[in-house]
């Protein structure tokens, strides 16, 4: 008889791909500093929120920073659309795991905790299980992870894992070079990712 083939094990980044980040920044930036000038979703290049804040004026960087560094703002986060009906589907699926794998921020005093609270509440304590919380993604093993970061590094030059980039305001007019993938949102084929990840 032969062996059983090794389960599909797919990472999910939690910001960006589950819970909707730079949608809640920017409303609690707009109602904390209303007179102050800020950068619309549609307006927004590159992963990080703090840069181009700071590039607009420098003082909005440590503004920006202070709206998601609040306490109860990773809690307050609302589900990307379809995020919580594919991660439950996906996690019931033969022959794949399923795991949330996300960055804290380096001031984790209120994001790492609000960030477990978040995952019981929308999706239950079976996947507080299965939180894996590094600020190093790359050393982590896995098929798949789905990531609205377009860069990802760390100590592992050649992570074993291929990146699907999870499209976001941020990353939505980047070109992606053969053959780097993109999922466009929770309701584009993941499901088809994962079976041609299967037949690999
Ligand atoms: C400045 C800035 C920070 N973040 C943060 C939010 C999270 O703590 C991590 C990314 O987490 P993920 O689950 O791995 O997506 O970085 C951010 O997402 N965007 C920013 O501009
Ligand atoms: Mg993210």
């Amino acid at each position: 008889m032969g062996s059983a083939a090794a389960p599909l094990r797919v990472l999910l980044d939690m910001d960006g791909v589950l819970a909707d980040f730079e949608g809640a920044v920017l409303r609690e930036f707009r109602a904390r500093f209303p007179a102050e000038p800020r950068v619309e979703l549609e307006q927004r290049r590159g992963f990080s929120v703090r840069e181009q804040y700071g590039s607009l004026r420098e003082d909005l960087a440590a503004k920006v920073a202070s709206v998601y560094e609040s306490p109860g703002f990773f809690l307050s986060l609302d589900p990307i659309p379809g995020a919580l009906e594919a991660v439950q589907e996906m996690f019931h699926m033969q022959d794949t795991e399923v795991f949330i794998c996300t960055s804290p921020l380096r001031n984790y005093e209120h994001c790492v905790v609000e960030k477990y609270k978040w995952v019981e509440k929308h999706l239950g304590p079976e996947f507080v299980e299965r939180i894996i919380l590094t600020r190093d993604k790359t050393v982590v093993a896995a098929d798949l992870l789905f990531d609205d970061k377009d860069t990802i590094q760390g100590a592992e030059p050649k992570p074993s894992w291929e990146h699907i980039l999870f499209t976001c305001c941020h990353n939505r007019h980047l070109q992606l070079p053969a053959p780097r993938r993109r999922l466009r949102s929770w309701a584009d084929d993941w499901k088809g990712i994962l079976e041609s990840k299967r037949r690999q």
